[in-house]
């Protein structure tokens, strides 16, 4: 990025926190210099609304297609930038593909920056079950502005806090040796799938959201059908949402056969989540021993705040945080399957390192080539490929003028195989994230620190990224101290949604070591 624009930006930045009114404030002369000499808004490359309807109606470009394929397909076609035109209630969009553009908008965002996304959920929520989310809070997820600021000013200090996370560290390494005994003693044993791997992490979510194990990977338990059934609901819920929120759909209209389904989704996933809260609340109630796991934990911290926002975080987490974890869990250990000189590697720090099956705090804070191997993973398979924003400023990007209350989608996924700034982007290499002498980290430099978001950015970022983080420290250290992973047939097939999710056979081998 040209240095002088930068500052322009950063300077507008500022300016935006000091004072937001509409008087023109001194240095935003260098800001409207830069605005002014920018190409019109409406000269912007604009796909026609004919076109849209046509590349999505089967036999058309975009049908079937995954969200990042169509995103490639738009970006070799019109270029870094191109608008679409509002359709059926939808608002006029820009899709950004320009890495530095991305900075522009995420470092001009203001402090309740809204993300366009989950409409047709937050319809649900507002006119369907207003009985859970008419009050004052809405959601987390699909909420903006005022509400937004209100509920994530209260989920944050409980969500993000390293003693809270630091807290879980045992329960989650306990439900983590329990998944393991699990796949190693039942008659498929030593094979783990990608549907094994969404259970480990409902059965982490329910623990770290709701402060309860929910033993799916016990024998003699009775809650397995409502899990199973939850994740099947939740890739649906995912699946789904391409076709009310990225092709083209009349659902604001008219609600069409498929439309119901997709609200009745919503319902039946909402009603489980619900059960499993209110037995939750019962169970603190009546104070049953061994049954509420953590009585500081966070949904008995988010309860006594206020029931309504205990309940949406609980759902607003097992609808972002179960495929999420799993998808990132399959791409990271899909590479280090694929790559066994570097879980070689991995296990012999993790060795080194973790002397017994104890893990706290301490011991996993020295473990750089672990968080190295996950966001390399991560890289090469992010869970989620792109967000989006309403503009909270005048911007220019790629050189033509942004309108305030613009909404733009950005597509980082696309900057993670750029050979400039990944070399060797297709390899997996866990080492460009090690800051050493030879190697400068691309994470740790500042112009390429916008290359790599899997959480999202600033205040809008992932809420649960510490905690996914975490789940997924601790399976790799309990799975490659025993055992080397393998990799059973054909590459890994992603299919590119809400959330990208591996859509092929996922078959791992454990092999004692
Ligand atoms: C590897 C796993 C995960 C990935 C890659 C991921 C990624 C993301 C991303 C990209 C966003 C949007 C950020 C933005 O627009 O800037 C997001 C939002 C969110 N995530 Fe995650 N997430 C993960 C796990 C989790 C977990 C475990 C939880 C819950 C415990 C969670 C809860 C949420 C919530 C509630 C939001 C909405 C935040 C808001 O709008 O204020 N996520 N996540």
């Amino acid at each position: 990025m040209n240095p002088i624009y930068r500052k322009c930006h950063r300077i507008s930045f500022v300016n935006y926190f000091r004072n937001t009114s509409t008087m023109p404030l001194k240095n935003d002369i260098v800001s409207h210099h830069v605005i002014k000499n920018a190409k019109k808004f409406v000269d912007i490359p604009r796909m026609k609304r004919w076109e849209i309807v046509l590349r999505f109606l089967p036999k058309g470009k975009y049908y079937g297609l995954g969200l990042n394929e169509m995103h490639r397909m738009i970006n070799e076609e019109y270029g870094n930038i191109v608008k679409m035109p509002s359709l059926f209630g939808k608002p006029e969009m820009i899709f950004s593909y320009n890495d530095s553009d991305n900075e522009t908008i995420l470092r001009n965002e203001s402090k309740k920056p809204y993300r366009y996304s989950f409409e047709p959920m937050k319809y649900f929520r507002e006119k369907i079950r207003p009985d859970v989310y008419g009050g004052e809070y809405g959601s987390i997820a699909s909420e903006h502005g005022d509400r937004w600021y209100k509920i994530r000013t209260l989920v944050n200090p409980v969500m993000l806090q390293p003693k809270m996370v630091q807290r879980y560290t045992a329960s989650i390494n306990d439900i983590t040796l329990d998944f393991i005994n699990y796949i190693l003693t039942r008659d498929i044993s030593n094979q783990m799938s990608n549907r094994d791997l969404n259970l480990w992490s409902l059965e982490s979510i329910a623990n770290i959201t709701l402060d309860r194990r929910l033993g799916l990977f016990n024998n003699n338990t009775n809650g397995d059908v409502a899990a199973e059934k939850m994740i099947d609901l939740i890739r649906r819920f995912f699946i789904m949402c391409v076709d009310f929120e990225v092709s083209p759909s009349i659902w604001k209209y008219y609600h069409t056969k498929a439309f119901k389904e997709y609200i009745n989704v919503n319902n039946d996933l909402l009603n489980i989540v619900m059960n499993y809260i209110e037995a939750t609340i019962e169970e603190t109630r009546e104070n049953k021993a061994g049954k509420v796991e953590n009585v500081n934990g966070i949904f008995q911290q988010l309860l006594k705040i206020d029931k309504r926002v205990a309940i949406i975080m609980a759902v607003d987490s097992m609808i972002a945080g179960i495929d999420t974890t799993a998808s990132a869990i399959t791409g990271i250990l899909y590479c280090l399957a694929k790559n066994p000189e570097k879980q070689e590697k991995l296990r012999e720090e993790i060795l080194k390192t973790i002397l017994t099956s104890e893990l706290n705090a301490k011991s996993l804070s020295n473990l750089p080539y672990l968080r190295a191997c996950i966001k390399e993973g991560m890289r090469l398979y992010p869970p989620v490929s792109g967000t989006s924003r309403k503009t909270d400023v005048d911007l220019t990007l790629s050189n033509y003028f942004i309108p305030k209350g613009t909404y733009v989608v950005t597509w980082p996924q696309l900057f993670y195989r750029l050979e400039n700034i990944f070399p060797h982007s297709n390899k997996y290499l866990p080492e460009r994230w090690i800051k050493s002498k030879e190697q400068k980290c691309p994470q740790l430099n500042q112009s390429t620190k916008f290359h790599f978001l899997p959480f999202g950015h600033g205040v809008r970022s992932c809420v649960g990224r510490r905690f996914a983080n975490i789940e997924m420290e601790i399976l790799l250290i309990n799975l490659l101290r025993r055992f080397k992973i393998e990799w059973n047939g054909d590459d890994l097939q992603i299919r590119s949604a809400f959330v990208n999710i591996p859509s092929g056979n996922v078959n791992f081998t454990l092999s004692k070591l």
